[in-house]
């Protein structure tokens, strides 16, 4: 049996969506399936929705984590390298990379307050409107909103209809007429929903959206709220790209194709918007906890 070596972690969210964030710059850590699912594991590891690697994109590419520079990419950025708690790997995590980008910062990995995040469905420029070492305030440009039609999903029993919408990652929004806040938070999301395999064949996240309802907070067209049932992981407090996708959605739903939605999840609120097909997140990272994992903590 292999005794791993100690390896440090800091512990963040974003909405409540967890992650164990790894620092290893050079990229030597041997990140399996089952390191990840132990790590994410809430009773035998620390517990987190995924884990978030730090390396730079060039380090990756060198051990042969990344068969390529993805689109917008250099060897110099930080590359978020994401994994799901299953300890599968999904092109992007919205949340994620305003937690990632608060870590890079707080830790002056970067010294400035606009920078690209690297991930598998390409870079994400990040603006930082505050940062302090457990706190940050963080935008980030989620490029393009594609749109795939409509396909439908079977939750305990209840078919919802949504739009299919790839944000670097599957999703599935589901709109629900004359849904209500109250009533979204009595849904049952402990069964595994059953997608179209035939549309997403490689699985996707789903999301429960009430129909946007416009507010007259300045700046803000729209008000709705979500929950999600990620890919991977199960139900989360938030999803960042989700959110974007239900967003979305919940404008092609008003009839519209553009706006700002303030958007609220189990685990806080963001605020998306979204122009020319392209949306941008913007939402808090909390930093929680740094430590160290004990040599052999997961034999
Ligand atoms: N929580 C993330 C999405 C993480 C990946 C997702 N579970 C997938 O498999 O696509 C977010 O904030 O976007």
């Amino acid at each position: 049996m292999t005794t791993l070596p100690a390896l440090t972690y800091v512990k963040g969210h974003g909405t409540q969506n967890d992650f164990v964030i790894l620092p290893d710059p050079y990229a030597q850590i041997e990140l399996t399936a089952d390191l990840t699912a132990a790590l994410c594991d809430r009773q035998r590891g620390l517990g987190a929705d995924g884990v978030l690697r730090v390396a730079t994109a060039g380090a990756l590419v060198a051990e042969g984590v990344l068969e390529r520079l993805p689109d917008g990419v250099s060897g110099v950025d930080w590359f978020m390298d994401y994994r799901n708690a299953d300890g599968s790997i999904a092109e992007m995590c919205g949340n994620g990379v305003r937690v990632f980008a608060h870590f890079c910062r707080s830790a002056d990995l970067v010294d400035t307050d606009r920078f690209t995040v690297g991930s598998r469905a390409g870079g994400r420029p990040v603006t930082i409107h505050h940062a302090d070492g457990v706190d940050a305030d963080v935008s980030v440009d989620m490029g393009q909103v594609r749109r795939g039609g409509e396909s439908s999903v079977d939750i305990a029993g209840t078919r919802l209809t949504g739009e299919v919408i790839d944000v670097g990652n599957p999703h599935l929004a589901c709109v629900v007429d004359g849904l209500t806040a109250a009533g979204l938070a009595e849904l049952d999301l402990t069964a595994t929903p059953e997608l179209d395999a035939a549309v997403f064949p490689h699985g996707a996240n789903i999301e429960i959206v009430t129909p946007v309802v416009p507010t007259a907070v300045d700046g803000v067209d729209f008000h709705a709220a979500m929950r999600v049932y990620e890919r991977g992981v199960g139900e989360t407090r938030s999803c960042g790209t989700g959110l974007v996708a239900a967003a979305a959605a919940g404008l092609s739903r008003a009839g519209r194709s553009e706006g700002v939605v303030a958007l609220s999840v189990p685990g806080g609120d963001v605020v998306v918007g979204v122009s020319d097909g392209e949306a941008i997140l913007r939402g808090p990272s909390r930093l929680v906890a740094r430590g160290e994992l004990l040599p052999g903590w997961a034999r």
